[in-house]
C-alpha cells in the first residue's frame, strides 16, 4: 500500500508557500476494488474454489420476547448440543446395530424396571439412553432412514457455530427428510418383499429394524393398496423430488455426434458446468466424464440421460420475442448462440453420476442384510450425493437455496444456453451470433453484525491512524485513544436492517437488451463476437468484443442510437473500456437494488481495513464494495445536481469515518451554507468538530466566518509544518508515530495531531458570496494541506467553471460525481462526459486520475445518523469542540505571528487581561472576553500582546495557553518593568 508522503523538492519541509503541487502526480487514492473493467479479463478464468463465506444467522426477533436468540453465546451453546447430538447420535446408531437385539427387551422393560438396572443391563455405548434413542429411532421409527438425522443435527451445529457451511440449512433438512422417508419406504417393501408367510418370525423381526415400524407399516399399507407398483411409486417419488428439488426442466436425450465440426470451428471443447445454487462460485470445474460441446459441435455421447437444469435466476421462459421498434426494419431477428466459458454455467443437468449413485445408494441398503450400519450411513450419503451429484455433475456443491441467497448479489456465472430449443442443433456461435454470457460477481464476504468486529478496538488497528505500520507499541506508548478511554464506537444495530437484496434483473431482460444491442450495432454493419453481461446493483455492463476490424469510434458515435433503441435513460458507453479491447455498454437495470449502508459496513472489507481514513461508498457494478482512502485521495470534490444523492453521500462519508476512528484520531469541520444539511451532527461536537474558539455554533453556515475557519485552518497547517520541521518528520503519521513513542517533547508545543477533515457542503453558495477569499485558502489547503493530515471533502450542486474554478480542479485529482443534467457540468466535475447519463438516486461516477468507476452509493437514511450522532453523542466526551488556530480579523496578524507587534502600542486594558489570565492561571480569550467584556477580535489582539510580554506562551491548539507568571507579585514585577 502505498504511503501518502508529502515530500517537498528540497527534502525539507517548509513552511507553506504559495508554489503549486504537481497534484496529478500525487498518489492516486488507494481504492479497493479494481476498477469494473479490470476485473474482468477475457483470458479462461481461472476455476474459482467455492469460498465459504460467513453467513449472518437469520433468526425471528418476535418483537424481543426471544432477543437471547441473538445472544452469541446462546448461539454457541445450541450450536454445541446440535453437534454433540449428531455425535451421540451416530455412536448410538451405530451401536444399535450391534446391540440393538439384545437392548430391545432392557427398552419396553423399563417401566416395569428400575432405571439404573435397566442402564446397567443395556448394552449400548452410550448406555440406557443411547439405547432408548436408538429404539425410539431405527427400531419404532424410520429405521435405518433414521441415520439422515445424523447429518441434519451436524450441519445445523456446524452452521451456527462457525456460520460457515456450503450446505443451506433448509437444503440438507429437505435432503435427509425425503432420504429418510424414502430410505425407510423402500427398506420396508424389501423386508416385506423377502419375507414369506412360513418365515420364522423371529427372522422376520431381526428385519424389522431396516425399515424401522413407520416404514414397514407404511411399505405393508401400500402393498396392499399397489402391490409391486409400490416400487413405481417409490421411482416416481424419487424422480418428482429430483425434479423439484434441482428445478430441472428438460431432459436431453443421447445424441450421435461427431467432432468433426468442433477441429472447423476451433471451438474447445467444453465442460458442462452446473449452476451453483451456492451462489459462490461453487461451480463444478471437475473433469466431466460427459464433457459436452457448444454451439453446434455435437458430442460423443455416451449412453445415459441427461436433463437440462435452469438454476433460479436461469428459471425463465425463454424471452419473449423482441418486437422490432420503429427505428428497426422487421427483419429476422438473428438468433443468438451462447457459447459457454469455464466459468460460465451450463444448466445441463447430468443424471448420470446421479443414477448410479442412486442405485448404488438402492445397492447399499439392499446389503443391508448384513446389518452394516455403514453401508446403511453410506446408503443415505450416497442418496444425498446422488441428488447433489444430479446437480452438479462431479463436484457440485450445495450452497443457500435462492431465496437465502438472491440472485442479484450471488456470484452467479451463468449461462443461457438453455434458451436455445434443446432438440435443435445449436447453431454455431461465429457464424450467426455473439457469445453471451452473464456474470453476477461474488458479494463481499459479510462479517457478522457482533459489534466488535467492526469495532476498531478490538482490532489489532487501535490506532491505526498513528501507527500505520504494523510495529506494535510498547505499552508506555502515548495512546491518544484513551482521552476517551471509555468510548465506544458505533455499533451496526444503530443502522437499518433492510435483508438481502433480491434478484432484480430477469433473464429475459437482460437476453432482450442483449439482442436489442446485437441488432442495433447489426443495423450499422458492426458485428460482434461476443457479449458478457455483469450485473451490477444498478446497471448491467455488457462488454461487447466486436468482430475484428471494427472500429471504436463508430460504435462510440452510435451512444445515442443505441439508447433509443433500448429505450432506457442513462446508458453510458465506454469505448474502449481501459486496458481491454472491449467495449462497455452499461444499461440501467429495470428495477435497482438499494445498497444499504449496513450491508456494506458488515463486509470484511470495511470492518478490517487498514486505511487511515476509510470510506465505504457503496458498491461497484461487479457488487464490489467500494472503499477508499481519504488519506489518499487526499481531497475530494462531489457534484450531482439536486436530489441525486449528494447529502446522503456526504452522510456516508462521514458515518464511515464516524465508525472507524476514535475522536482522539479525528476532527470535522463542517461548513453548512445551507443550515440544515449537516445540522444533525452538532450533537457529535464534543467528540468530533473542530471550531474556532469563541463560536457558539461548531457547524459553520455563515460566510464570513467560513472565511476565517478556512485561514484559521491555513494557520494551523502553517503550525503543523512547523511542528514536522521541528521534529524531522515528513508527514503527519510519522510524526504521530514519534509523539506516541514519546519521542517528542509536549513542553516545545508538540502534541498528537487528528486528521481534519473539512467538508463543505455547498461551494457554489460561497463562490457567490466570498469568491477569491474562499477559493484562496481552498486551494493553499489543497495544495498543502495532506502531508499534515487536513482534508478537503467539498460538495457542490453547480459544477459550472465558476463554483469549479481551474485553481481548485487542479487540486483535487480525486472526484464524484452524481447525475448532473448536462454534458458540459460532466466535463466541469470528470473531464469527461456520462454523469450526465447517470440514473440518479445515488448512482455515481468516481473518478481517481483517468479511471472512471461506477458506483452505486449506498443509502443511509437521516433517522440512521441520527442515531448514529446520538450514540456517539451521548458517549462522555471533550470539555469542548477541538480548538482550532484563532485567526485576529482581517487586519490581524493572528497569533503568534505578531512580528509587527509594537510593545509600545498595547490596548488599555493590557494590564487588566494580564491581572485576569494570572489570577485564573489559564491563558485563553474566552477568558479575557468573559471577564472583561470584550469583542473576540479584542480579545485575540490582548492575548497576542500578553504572549509578547512573555505573560502567556504560544498558541497549543484546543489547549489554553500556558500562564508563564506564577503570581500577582511577580506579575506587578513584570509590568513595571515593561517599556511604557
Ligand atoms: N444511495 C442512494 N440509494 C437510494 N436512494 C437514494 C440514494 N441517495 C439518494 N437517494 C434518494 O434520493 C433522494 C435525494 O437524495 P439527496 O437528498 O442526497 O439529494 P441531494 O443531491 O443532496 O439533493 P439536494 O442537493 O437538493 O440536497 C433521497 O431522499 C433518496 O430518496
Amino acid at each position: 500500500m502505498a504511503k501518502n508522503t508529502f515530500k517537498p523538492a528540497n527534502g525539507s519541509v517548509s513552511r507553506a508557500t504559495n508554489e503549486a503541487r504537481p497534484v496529478r502526480n500525487q498518489p492516486k487514492a488507494e481504492v479497493a476494488p479494481e476498477p469494473v473493467r479490470e476485473s474482468r479479463r477475457n483470458a479462461p478464468p481461472a476455476p474459482k474454489a467455492p469460498k465459504p463465506p460467513r453467513q449472518p444467522l437469520k433468526l425471528p426477533n418476535f418483537g424481543g420476547m426471544f432477543s437471547f436468540l441473538h445472544d452469541r453465546r446462546f448461539q454457541l451453546f445450541a450450536g454445541f448440543f446440535f453437534l454433540l447430538t449428531s455425535l451421540f447420535l451416530t455412536i448410538a446408531f451405530f451401536s444399535f446395530l450391534f446391540t440393538g437385539h439384545a437392548d430391545q427387551s432392557v427398552v419396553e422393560g423399563l417401566g416395569n424396571t428400575p432405571v439404573k438396572e435397566a442402564g446397567q443391563e443395556s448394552g449400548n455405548w452410550l448406555g440406557l439412553t443411547g439405547a432408548w434413542m436408538a429404539q425410539l429411532l431405527i427400531y419404532e421409527g424410520f429405521g435405518l432412514g433414521a441415520f439422515a438425522l445424523i447429518p441434519v443435527a451436524f450441519a445445523l451445529g456446524y452452521k451456527i457455530v462457525f456460520r460457515r457451511l456450503d450446505l443451506s440449512l433448509s437444503y440438507v433438512l429437505a435432503l435427509c427428510l425425503f432420504a429418510m422417508l424414502w430410505v425407510s419406504l423402500l427398506l420396508g417393501y424389501l423386508v416385506l418383499s423377502v419375507q414369506t408367510p412360513t418365515d420364522d418370525p423371529r427372522t422376520a423381526h431381526s428385519l424389522d429394524f431396516l425399515s424401522g415400524q413407520v416404514g414397514y407399516e407404511a411399505a405393508l399399507w401400500l402393498d396392499s393398496l399397489l402391490g409391486w407398483g409400490t416400487v413405481l411409486l417409490l421411482a416416481f417419488l424419487l424422480i418428482s423430488f429430483v425434479v423439484a428439488f434441482f428445478n430441472v426442466t428438460t431432459i436431453n436425450l443421447p445424441r450421435r455426434t461427431s467432432l468433426a465440426g468442433l477441429g472447423e470451428d476451433d471451438e474447445p471443447i467444453r465442460q458442462p458446468d452446473t449452476y451453483d445454487r451456492t451462489g459462490l462460485g461453487g461451480v463444478n470445474h471437475g473433469a466431466n466424464p460427459t464433457a459436452s460441446l457448444d454451439g453446434d459441435a455435437e458430442e460423443d455421447e455416451p449412453m445415459g440421460m441427461q436433463l437440462r437444469y435452469t438454476g433460479p435466476v436461469a428459471e425463465v421462459a425463454p424471452p419473449a420475442p423482441v418486437k422490432p421498434t420503429a427505428t428497426e426494419p422487421a427483419k429476422p431477428r438473428p438468433s443468438v448462440p451462447f457459447t459457454l466459458d469455464d466459468d460460465s454455467t451450463e444448466t445441463d443437468l447430468d443424471l448420470r453420476p446421479a443414477a448410479s449413485a442412486v442405485s448404488a445408494a438402492g445397492a447399499a441398503s439392499l446389503a443391508l442384510g448384513g446389518a452394516s450400519g455403514a453401508a446403511t450411513t453410506a446408503a443415505s450419503t450416497a442418496l444425498t450425493g446422488a441428488v447433489a451429484a444430479a446437480a452438479a455433475g462431479p463436484s457440485f456443491s450445495i450452497e443457500a437455496p435462492v431465496a437465502e441467497a438472491p440472485a442479484a448479489r450471488v456470484p452467479t456465472p451463468l449461462s443461457m444456453a438453455d434458451l436455445a430449443d434443446d432438440d435443435a442443433p445449436l447453431p454455431k456461435p461465429v457464424a450467426k451470433g455473439p457469445a453471451f454470457e452473464v456474470e453476477m460477481p461474488e458479494p463481499e464476504l459479510e462479517i457478522e453484525t457482533d459489534t466488535d468486529e467492526l469495532d476498531p478496538n478490538a482490532g489489532a488497528d487501535v490506532a491505526a491512524v498513528v501507527e500505520e505500520d504494523e510495529d506494535a507499541m510498547p505499552s508506555v506508548n502515548y495512546d491518544p485513544t484513551l482521552d476517551l478511554p471509555r468510548y465506544q464506537y458505533p455499533t451496526l444495530e444503530l443502522l437499518n436492517d433492510y435483508g438481502q437484496a433480491k434478484a432484480q434483473v430477469s433473464k429475459e431482460e437482460l437476453e432482450a437488451n442483449k439482442d436489442r444491442i446485437v441488432e442495433t450495432l447489426g443495423h450499422y454493419g458492426i458485428n460482434i463476437a461476443s457479449i458478457k453481461a455483469t450485473i451490477g446493483p444498478t446497471v448491467t455492463l455488457y462488454e461487447i468484443v466486436p468482430d475484428a476490424g471494427v472500429r471504436i469510434s463508430k460504435i462510440k458515435s452510435l451512444e445515442d442510437d443505441i439508447a433509443l433503441s433500448l429505450a432506457a435513460l442513462g446508458i453510458r458507453i465506454i469505448a474502449p473500456i481501459p486496458g481491454k479491447g472491449t467495449i462497455g455498454i452499461e444499461v440501467p437495470n429495470t428495477k435497482k437494488e438499494m445498497v444499504s449502508i449496513r450491508s456494506v459496513f458488515a463486509t470484511e472489507k470495511f470492518a478490517k481495513t487498514e486505511m487511515s481514513l476509510p470510506i465505504a461508498f457503496g458498491r461497484t457494478i461487479t457488487n464490489e464494495v467500494f472503499v477508499a482512502d481519504l488519506a489518499k485521495m487526499p481531497h475530494l470534490l462531489m457534484a450531482g445536481a439536486t436530489g441525486q444523492g449528494k447529502s446522503v453521500g456526504l452522510n456516508v462519508i462521514l458515518a464511515s469515518l464516524l465508525y472507524k476512528r476514535h475522536p482522539s484520531q479525528l476532527k470535522f469541520v463542517l461548513v453548512d451554507p445551507k443550515k440544515v444539511e449537516l445540522s444533525i451532527f452538532n450533537k457529535i461536537e464534543r467528540h468530533f468538530l473542530a471550531k474556532l474558539p469563541d463560536t457558539e455554533e461548531a457547524i459553520i453556515t455563515d460566510t464570513k466566518k467560513v472565511v476565517n475557519t478556512l485561514n484559521s485552518l491555513c494557520m494551523e497547517m502553517d503550525r503543523r509544518y512547523d511542528l514536522l520541521k521541528d521534529a524531522g518528520c515528513r508527514n503527519l503519521s510519522e510524526y504521530n508515530r514519534k509523539f506516541t513513542e514519546r519521542r517528542l517533547n509536549p513542553k516545545k508545543g508538540h502534541r498528537y495531531m487528528p486528521f481534519i477533515v473539512l467538508v463543505i457542503d455547498e461551494l457554489a453558495d460561497l463562490m457567490m458570496t466570498a469568491g477569491k477569499e474562499v477559493e484562496t485558502p481552498i486551494a493553499r489547503l489543497a495544495q498543502l494541506a495532506r502531508a499534515i493530515g487536513i482534508h478537503l471533502i467539498v460538495a457542490t450542486q453547480r459544477p459550472s467553471v465558476n463554483v469549479i474554478t481551474g485553481i481548485i480542479k487542479a487540486n483535487f485529482p480525486c472526484r464524484i460525481s452524481f447525475k448532473v443534467t448536462s454534458k458540459i457540468d460532466s466535463r466541469t466535475i470528470l473531464d469527461t462526459g456520462g454523469a450526465d447519463q447517470l440514473v440518479g438516486q445515488g448512482d455515481m461516477l468516481f473518478s481517481a486520475g483517468s479511471d472512471l468507476i461506477r458506483v452505486q452509493c449506498a443509502f443511509i437514511d437521516t433517522p440512521e445518523v441520527d442515531r448514529l450522532c446520538d450514540f456517539v453523542g451521548e458517549q462522555q466526551g471533550y470539555s469542548d469542540a477541538y480548538m482550532l488556530p484563532e485567526v485576529v480579523g482581517e487586519s490581524g496578524s493572528g497569533n503568534g505571528g505578531g512580528d509587527d507587534f509594537d510593545p509600545t502600542d498595547r490596548d488599555s486594558m493590557f494590564e487588566e487581561a494580564a491581572r485576569v489570565i494570572v489570577l485564573h492561571q489559564q491563558g485563553s480569550t474566552s477568558l479575557i472576553q468573559r471577564k472583561l467584556k470584550l469583542g473576540y477580535n479584542r480579545a485575540g489582539r490582548l492575548i497576542d500582546q500578553l504572549e509578547h510580554a512573555g505573560i502567556v506562551g504560544p498558541f497549543e491548539g484546543s489547549k489554553a495557553r500556558e500562564v508563564l507568571i506564577p503570581d500577582e507579585y511577580a506579575l506587578e514585577q513584570l509590568l513595571n518593568n515593561l517599556p511604557k
